[in-house]
């Protein structure tokens, strides 16, 4: 049987990747907006090779956008962003940029790093980053590298990019910690509000959500459907002979058992009270009288007891296919109509009847 399924998760996930997909292209805007600015004060400053080697990242960073705006794959859109940035800042450090402040542009890279990736691969990476900063400063024979940094500017490089990158790491792992809460806190709700306390079934809220949404599937695509509403038989004499919890712990086990007998695809809701009600998709009447019949024997036989003591458990349906009602009112009104005439013709039944149902003794009410 289908529990209630989480399907506002699904919706959140979709709407997160939605912003992220967002941020991305925001990003990859106004990086390409600073890369057009400083290429051109470069270019004016006579700096032409340093203006041309800042405008081809803008070509990078533009096949980067182009390659998500085809594929979708924002995973690849984020990875393909960090290592443009990544090599961005290397050139920066390496070249020294102008007047040798390239490696500051070094500071943009821990909070987006972290946000884009997780925090193992965001230190991961930015731990590759400080190797590659660190081989700069060191060897600035290397070729490809032009600056040369002062020790008081490296010391105060790493000092200030380690004390950000720390910062960086606590900020966003607290964000993603309440993030977490958040979101397990939504699917408690969303849970909640979709299921039966006692039971652990649907309430009647998701069944009647669920019982819509098969009737439109039903009108759009002619999937027929059938339902089954079932009542315990003289619950409240349960109730009464043997206590209320006797009767909380035989709806407990009634739903229990359902679980068992009813398939995967079809839904067990508790409809109110002692009475819940089965939604049988892609099943004819036929077959939907024979899994009620088979719940109903199953019933009759299990033993029910508490504290002890053996309780006089059977139930009662009646079954309704939609391919007989004109709408879903009609359905239920229908099923409603069934199960009163099974519990008129004796309880301990299920209605319409069929000539294969077993005869299991009537229940007899208590006076
Ligand atoms: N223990 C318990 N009892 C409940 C709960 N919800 C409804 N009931 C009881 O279920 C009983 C239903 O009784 P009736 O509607 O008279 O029906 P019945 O005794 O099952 O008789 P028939 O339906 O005619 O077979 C009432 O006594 C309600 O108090 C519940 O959550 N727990």
């Amino acid at each position: 049987m289908s529990q209630p399924t989480s399907s506002g998760q699904i919706a959140a996930g979709e709407r997160e990747d939605f912003q992220v997909s967002r941020l991305l292209t925001w990003l990859s805007v106004t990086a390409i907006a600073f890369l057009v600015g400083i290429g051109a004060k470069a270019w004016f400053a006579g700096h032409t090779t340093h203006a041309w080697v800042l405008w081809s990242f803008i070509g990078l960073i533009g096949l980067n956008m182009l390659y998500f705006a085809r594929t979708g794959d924002q995973t690849r859109q984020k990875g393909g962003l960090i290592v443009i940035v990544g090599l961005l800042f290397t050139y920066l450090m390496a070249s020294g940029g102008e007047s040798n402040t390239g490696p500051l542009w070094f500071y943009v890279f821990p909070p987006l790093l972290f946000y884009l990736t997780d925090l193992k691969t965001g230190t991961a990476v930015l731990l590759f980053c400080y190797l590659i900063a660190v081989v700069v400063f060191q060897f600035p024979g290397l070729p490809l590298v032009a600056a040369e940094y002062s020790m008081d500017f490296k010391i105060r490089f790493f000092a200030t990019l380690t004390f950000e990158s720390i910062f960086c790491f606590v900020l966003e792992a607290s964000r993603l910690k309440a993030r977490n809460e958040l979101v397990a806190l939504a699917e408690t709700h969303e849970y909640a509000a979709r299921t039966d306390e006692l039971t652990g079934l649907s309430n009647r809220r998701d069944m009647q959500n669920r019982l819509a949404m098969e009737f439109s599937r039903y009108l759009r695509s002619g999937h027929h459907f059938s339902i089954a509403l079932i009542d315990l038989d003289l619950f409240k004499t349960i109730n009464d002979q043997f206590g209320h919890d006797a009767g909380d712990e035989v709806l407990r086990e009634f739903s229990a058992l359902m679980r068992t007998v009813i398939r995967q695809t079809d839904v067990a809701a508790r409809w109110g009270g002692e009475e819940f009600l089965v939604l049988l998709p892609d099943t004819s009447l036929l077959q939907a009288l024979t899994l009620a019949e088979r719940l109903r024997s199953r019933v009759a036989r299990q033993p029910f007891r508490f504290r002890g003591q053996s309780l006089p458990v059977t139930i009662s349906a009646g079954v309704c296919s939609i391919a007989k009602a004109g709408s879903l009112d009609d359905l239920l009104k229908q099923a409603d109509v069934n199960l009163y005439s099974a519990k008129e013709s004796g309880r301990n039944r299920i209605a319409p009847r069929v000539r294969s149902q077993e005869t299991d003794p009537p229940v007899k009410p208590v006076s």
